[in-house]
């Protein structure tokens, strides 16, 4: 089986080539794969595919709104072999592979997701490096809500970016008290409010336009960032500052992406890199566990 590696910010991915959808991806075969032991290692994995081809294979019930057969899908795993509805990182990183391979020959195209299509915008991609900008959609508050971090109450706005999260801006939190917080221990919050799991991000201020974060996410860990989790934050971190729409800097401990906020919608722009390509062995791929 092909696969190549990338990372979005250091949100690394296993990217699958599989264009007519052949892959069986049961959950704990995708655990392994990323297990950084046991396995190649990653925060998630990205399937390549055309979202006609996952639909007739019955991975997709139907197509997401604004999901057209031929558009390339991202089958988006979780690092403990969960499906989510959506990955900010892994969108930028599946556009530039998509380029980089000469699988897309456009630099303008939609990215298909379960939580709808994602139109991006590929500004450079070469085989290592890329810079791309994607449209995250509409921008849902879910309400007030907290989260339990080292036995701390946190304050935080529960926002839908296709995926569930909860952003919570400390104004007294400084980038080096964020760095010391013990993300080790998943952060407590609120089952009922958030029934499928919620990513939680933590964050500062805004300050000069920017704010420094730093996430756990559901089905992950913590990670070195997370995208839709970035666009949460700067939501958050608008809302707290008086304002709504903006341009926000978001630095998380893996690098730094730009989140635009206009009303209920939001863009993410930000960096990507293919690492490496290789194959993993059929029968290692195949073998009882
Ligand atoms: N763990 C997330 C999916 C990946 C999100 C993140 N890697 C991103 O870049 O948006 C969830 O279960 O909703």
């Amino acid at each position: 089986m092909e696969f190549s590696k990338g990372h979005g910010t250091e949100n690394d991915f296993v990217i699958l080539p599989d264009p007519d959808a052949e892959l069986a991806l049961p959950e704990h075969r995708v655990a392994i794969l990323c297990d950084r032991r046991r396995g190649l290692g990653a925060d998630g994995v990205l399937r390549v595919a055309r979202a006609g081809a996952l639909a007739a294979v019955g991975v997709l019930r139907d197509l997401p709104v604004g999901v057209g057969a031929d558009d390339w899908f991202m089958d988006y795993r979780n690092a403990d072999g969960s499906i989510a509805e959506m990955c900010g990182n892994g969108v930028r990183v599946f556009a530039h592979y998509l380029c980089a391979t000469g699988l897309e020959l456009r630099s303008e195209f939609v990215v298909g997701s379960r939580a709808g299509g994602r139109p991006v915008t590929v500004h450079t991609a070469d085989h290592v490096h890329g810079d791309v900008t994607v449209d995250m959609g509409q921008v849902r508050d879910l309400g007030p809500s907290t989260a339990t971090v080292g036995g701390r109450v946190l304050a935080g706005i529960g926002i839908d970016v296709g995926n569930p999260h909860l952003a919570c801006v400390d104004p007294e939190m400084t980038p080096a008290a964020l760095a010391a917080l013990d993300l080790t221990v998943s952060p407590g919050f609120d089952p009922g409010f958030f029934p499928e799991g919620v990513n939680i991000e933590i964050l500062t201020a805004l300050d000069g336009g920017s704010v420094d974060m730093r996430v756990h996410e559901r089905g992950v860990g913590e990670t070195r960032s997370c995208g839709t989790g970035t666009v949460a934050a700067a939501v958050a971190a608008l809302r707290a500052n008086g304002g709504s729409d903006g341009k926000v800097e978001v630095r998380v401990p893996g690098g730094l992406v730009e989140v635009t906020v206009e009303g209920d919608r939001a863009a993410l722009r930000g960096p990507s890199v293919l690492v490496a390509a290789g194959r993993v062995d059929d029968r290692w791929w195949t073998e009882p566990v």
